[in-house]
């Protein structure tokens, strides 16, 4: 029976290394480490965001938890049932309850097939009667705000935005719990993104659904996700409420990343002088580097940093943190490295703008 108090989706310690073949008789010599450990979970009609640099495994993750391809490691359970490499049955059960939306909405849809017709495919996949498909077609086209006249329409003569809405509606018709975003909004103009991002609101609400939203565009996640993980590499640097992690990321790499963004109040002003531009670029994940795999571009970093690898710090009962700053066992390290984001600093920032007559 269904716990409805435990996550619907609990991701623990997922790895995906794809082989790369090298040399004359292409022997596996080398792996990409996409995803290296990376463990998160989502409750019943939560959004967790998960942002990162191009590269840092975002998209491995989500077609891991789908089943398109396998783990090399850890656990995917959905809804208390182990997932993780699932046999054909379980994918075969699994689609009814977990979609995927796609970032390019033209090439998920059958350019031969109306709008309708890609529309009916799962309903009669799941037992909807013929003479039935035509009303519930239109019932997922209201749901994402198209009318009818959409049934006999070719992909060709939609925008990217309907395209898109078409693909939600078709992730719908399954009725889902959980909906896989990937990149959902990129391809499209940016008044357009935020339509649908109020669509995908106004649905969660409605149907209760949970969403993975996997997004370079950070302005889109602030007022829609829960919870928020920032990845770098293939790991998990920083995962926290969404308000936390904007208005104070802790680790380097998010305070980088985060940096970009517009500020809106004051604790982020305090906090906005520290920010520190992402230098370089992201290494391969062929060759992660050792130790904390930020450390080549962290402005912060010290030998400690190359040496060991940082486990996750709880900072102030808030956000989990994968950075030795925040570690007390390497509390020494940093003496000579005093403009890190220690809250206290920034509080006292606060404080004393407040104060200010
Ligand atoms: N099938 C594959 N074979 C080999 N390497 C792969 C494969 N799929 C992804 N990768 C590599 O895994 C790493 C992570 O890719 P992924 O697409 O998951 O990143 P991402 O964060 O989603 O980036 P983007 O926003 O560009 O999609 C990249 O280095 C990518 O080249």
């Amino acid at each position: 029976m269904t716990d409805v108090s435990e996550p619907l989706l609990d991701v623990d310690d997922l790895e995906k290394y794809f082989p790369v073949k090298s040399g004359i008789i292409k022997r596996t010599s080398d792996y990409v480490k996409a995803v290296d450990g990376v463990s998160f979970d989502i409750d019943r009609g939560e959004t967790l965001a998960l942002i990162g640099e191009s590269g840092s495994g975002k998209s491995t993750v989500a077609r891991t938890i789908i089943g398109l391809t396998g783990a090399t490691g850890g656990t995917v359970r959905f809804d208390g049932e182990d997932i993780t490499n699932a046999t054909d049955e379980q994918l075969a059960r699994l689609r009814s309850r977990v979609q995927m939306v796609f970032q390019d909405p033209t090439s998920s849809l059958n350019p031969r097939r109306t709008i309708g017709k890609s529309l009916a495919v799962p309903l009669k996949a799941r037992g909807v009667p013929t003479s039935d498909l035509r009303e519930r077609v239109v019932e997922l086209l209201e749901r994402v705000e198209l009318n009818d006249e959409y049934w006999n329409k070719y992909p060709h003569e939609l925008s990217g935005g309907q395209k898109q809405r078409v693909n939600i509606a078709r992730a719908l018709a399954v009725e889902p719990e959980l909906l896989l975003l990937d990149e959902p909004t990129s391809a499209l103009d940016v008044s357009v993104q935020a339509k649908i991002i109020a669509l995908l609101e106004d649905l969660q609400e409605e149907f209760g659904l949970t969403y993975l939203f996997i997004t370079h565009d950070l302005s889109l996640v602030r007022n829609f996700a829960d919870e928020t993980a920032v990845m770098y590499l293939g790991e998990i640097q920083e995962r926290g409420p969404t308000e936390e992690v904007f208005q104070r990321p802790r680790h380097p790499y998010s305070r980088a990343l985060l940096s970009a963004i517009p500020v809106t109040t004051d604790e982020e002003e305090a906090y906005k002088p520290r920010h520190e531009p992402l230098r370089g670029e992201i290494p391969s994940p062929r060759d992660v580097p050792t130790g904390c795999r930020f450390h080549t571009r962290c402005p912060y970093a010290t030998d400690a940093c190359s040496a060991d690898e940082p486990q996750f710090v709880a900072v102030d009962a808030g956000p989990s943190v994968r950075c030795h700053i925040y570690d007390e066992a390497y509390a020494d390290t940093f003496d000579d490295v005093p403009e890190v984001a220690v809250a206290a600093v920034a509080d006292e920032r606060v404080a004393s703008n407040t104060n200010e007559p």
